[in-house]
């Protein structure tokens, strides 16, 4: 059993950003962000909603899917792991924006409220605003900077096409280490070349692809083994 460590983890290039300036004008987007009584540039890029205005964005298969982020959230945030401060989450978006979480957030369950805080917080650079310890803030900076910041000794990334290990030996690497593990926040595609220069290690945990939140439980139900809290 591992005595010591947290379980850090990143959502790398996080498919969650408001919406580009480059489609605020498109009419698919000026016709949601209306009904929902907001400016095109307050709401959340969601393929499902905004499919025909992103048509033209670039790396458009890896963008505006907040759902992954939100289902991956509940995962962890309400995992034993977190529930007895054995772990930390980071979101590092693909626009270059960490968000940093506290672990007693409560994050809602409906998607339509998680979507309106995601808002808030691009809003106003925290939740909730103007709080002297915010549960969530975000902040503009590279990934490098992200891992140095939450005091990690590195990065290992998780991707299909690494070398294949078992996942107790990728988390008890990751805890005795002191590296973060990053999982890809995205639906579709590979890391860009950026992101794979800071990583220290690569490997695959299944010969296909997953989900991301499908990812994150399976770490968290291994570290969770190796710490021996379930
Ligand atoms: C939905 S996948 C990304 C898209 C995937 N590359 C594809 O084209 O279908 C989300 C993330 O989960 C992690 N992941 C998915 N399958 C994996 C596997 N077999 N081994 C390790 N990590 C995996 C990676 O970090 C990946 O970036």
């Amino acid at each position: 059993m591992i005595e010591l460590g947290r379980l850090k983890i990143i959502l790398v290039e996080a498919a969650l950003e408001t919406i580009p300036p480059s489609i605020a004008s498109h009419p698919v987007v000026l016709k949601n962000a209306g009904k929902r009584g907001k400016s095109p540039h307050e709401i959340l890029l969601d393929v499902s909603i905004h499919y025909h205005a992103m048509k033209k964005l670039p790396l458009k298969h890896k963008r505006g899917r907040p759902d992954i982020i939100h289902l991956s959230l509940l995962e962890a945030l309400e995992s034993p792991l977190n529930k007895t401060g054995r772990m930390e989450i980071y979101i590092h978006t693909i626009q270059g924006h960490a968000i940093f979480i506290d672990s007693s957030t409560r994050i809602p369950r409906n998607y339509n409220r998680f979507t309106g805080l995601m808002e808030q917080l691009f809003k106003e650079g925290e939740v909730p605003p103007g709080s002297e310890k915010p549960l969530l803030y975000i902040k503009t900076m590279p990934l490098d900077s992200l891992i140095k910041a939450i005091g990690a000794k590195g990065l290992i990334l998780l991707s299909e096409s690494c070398v294949q290990s078992s996942l107790d030996n990728v988390v008890g690497e990751a805890l005795n280490n002191g590296f973060a593990i990053g999982i890809g926040g995205f639906p579709h595609g590979d890391f860009e070349e950026d992101t794979v220069k800071q990583a220290a290690k690569c490997y695959s945990i299944y010969r296909d692809p997953l989900a991301t939140w499908i990812v994150v439980s399976r770490i968290i139900a291994s570290a969770e083994r190796l710490l021996g809290i379930l």
